[in-house]
């Protein structure tokens, strides 16, 4: 699973290079064997042509004879055997060598790269086409798509059911092979998936159109065949109702090529607007917002105080910035790099953790006695929030890779959630600390879908929120996501706070907004 973090993915660019290094050798060997091959060539064509001159005194030399004799032998079997040669083999063999130490990217990885594109396309609103020419959001980054590329994204959506994206990408591969003068994909290829996810998508007229264009260029295709009698058959039944003047026959829907997916539930729509900043927080609340500096009545802080921004005022949201220096980030990349796992969720019914397409990121555990820095980071959060990190999680390091996302959830555990943190025994998550360890060029904001708010990534900074009212009941305005990363490599770290030990740092009770923390 490279593709759920771009750590990973440098690896595979060294695969790479051992890769290329390999082939360049191989195709060395090649070129030596057909130069051998073709110096024989020349030397056999010398002497027949002399022979062919006077055959009769050539072949009465008995000299001759024998040359003539041991050419077609001895020398032949000699290059019978170059021929044969399969030097490919050796090549092949250290590859697969490779494939034990090295990083190799699995279909699994090329299939969730795919859908990772997908997913950028929809949530930002990309345009097909600029995607194709490797723009994002207007800017151009990467090299351009071949026809064939585009066509093996449709194909990937296609084998996930994804009928909308196969035609977005099947017609976009089209029309980059009209202008590709090398064609990389074959036109009748493009067609056939193109004329069935239209089926699929409800456009039958579209559909029996597509297939007609390939049957002119095979007229014999079998399967295009069977198509067009089946989609000819159905155009028939939907006329027949039509004719009976039946009604509904008018709302069979044929869909448009360009309709979006059924947005699968309303939250979806305002998270989606929220990442591409088109939602914002209501000016009457932003407005009331402050900055200030806190020492959070800590004497150890008068000389250096925290720089706080109120993001939001209920829940209240703080972002605190340069809360985590560069070398401190540097320590923390490092040491979780190596145990990357992909990221998991607990099973609601279950409490069992498993992996799931909502939440693509790898994370790794880090514990405070492990490196200097990353106790004072811990510490830190005791600083900033006034709250104990005794009872607290370890600190939770998460690398986002192309698309990275978590779609909207609650941190805290659900009254159902009976399973949730039971092992660790320090109750529900009363607070996050959620550090940003890397700017983030393009996407990738924290949003909170109830609430309107949205959070910029930003190196060094840190966001803190009450996940628990005062009471310990779960406030269900702290549901958050992290939008995909469009453009850039995302790293965050999450501290959890659990309830237990913050008797006297945020006492319970019905009614007690949360301790202000003081200006
Ligand atoms: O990465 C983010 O912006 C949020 C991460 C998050 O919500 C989580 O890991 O629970
Ligand atoms: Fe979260």
């Amino acid at each position: 699973e490279l593709y759920t973090a771009l750590a990973d993915l440098k690896e595979v660019l060294h695969t790479e290079s051992t890769l290329i290094n390999s082939l360049d050798q191989y195709i060395q060997a090649e070129h030596k064997k057909l130069e051998l091959l073709q110096k024989y060539s020349e030397i056999y064509k010398q002497q027949h042509t002399e022979a062919s001159e006077d055959i009769e005194n050539y072949i009465a030399n008995p000299i001759n004879a024998y040359i003539l004799i041991k050419r077609l032998t001895t020398d032949w079997q000699h290059v019978e055997s170059l021929m044969n040669m399969q030097l490919g083999h050796d090549y092949l063999k250290n590859i697969s060598m490779y494939r034990e130490y090295l990083k190799f990217p699995t279909d699994e990885d090329l299939n969730g790269a795919a859908v990772a594109l997908t997913r950028l396309q929809d949530t930002y609103n990309l345009d097909t086409s600029a995607l194709a020419r490797g723009e994002l959001n207007g800017i151009k980054y990467s090299s351009e798509l071949s026809a064939a590329d585009c066509f093996e994204l449709g194909r990937q959506s296609y084998n996930n059911g994804d009928f909308y994206h196969t035609q977005l990408w099947m017609r976009e591969a089209d029309s980059r092979l009209n202008s590709e003068t090398n064609k990389t994909v074959e036109k009748s290829d493009i067609l056939e998936y193109l004329a069935f996810s239209t089926y699929k998508q409800g456009n039958l007229p579209l559909a029996l159109d597509l297939t007609n264009k390939l049957l002119e260029i095979f007229p014999a295709h079998p399967r295009a065949l069977g198509n067009k009698g089946f989609y000819e058959e159905e155009m028939e039944k939907l006329n027949e109702l039509k004719i009976k003047g039946d009604d509904e026959s008018e709302d069979i829907p044929i869909n448009d090529e360009q309709m979006a997916p059924q947005v699968q539930y309303p939250e979806r729509e305002l998270y989606e607007q929220l990442c591409r900043g088109e939602v914002t927080t209501d000016i009457a609340i932003t407005s009331k917002l402050k900055c200030y500096y806190t020492n959070n009545n800590n004497p150890f802080l008068l000389i250096a105080p925290f720089k706080v921004e109120e993001a939001y005022p209920n829940p209240k949201i703080l972002i605190f910035h340069d809360v985590m220096s560069d070398s401190e980030i540097d320590t923390i990349k490092r040491m979780a790099t190596p145990r990357f796992k992909r990221a998991t969720v607990q099973n609601y019914k279950t409490g069992e953790l498993e992996t799931a397409q909502y939440r693509i990121s790898k994370s790794a555990w880090l514990k405070e006695k492990e490196h200097k820095h990353i106790d004072d980071v811990c510490r830190r959060v005791s600083d900033i929030t006034g709250l104990t990190v005794e009872t607290a999680e370890e600190l939770q390091v998460v690398n986002y890779g192309i698309g990275g996302h978590y779609e909207p959830h609650f941190d805290f555990a659900r009254k159902e959630e009976t399973n949730a943190f039971k092992s660790l025994g320090t109750g529900n998550r009363i607070a996050t600390v959620l550090f940003y360890m890397s700017d983030v060029p393009q996407g990738g904001a924290t949003v909170f879908p109830n609430i309107n708010a949205a959070i910029w990534p930003k190196k060094g900074t840190a966001a803190f929120w009450y996940n628990l009212h005062p009471s310990g009941e779960g406030d269900f305005n702290t549901r958050h996501a992290a939008c995909p990363v469009l453009a850039g490599s995302k790293w965050v770290s999450n501290k959890w706070i659990h309830e237990q030990g913050q008797e006297f740092r945020r006492p319970c009770g019905l009614e007690q907004a949360p301790p202000e923390l003081t200006a």
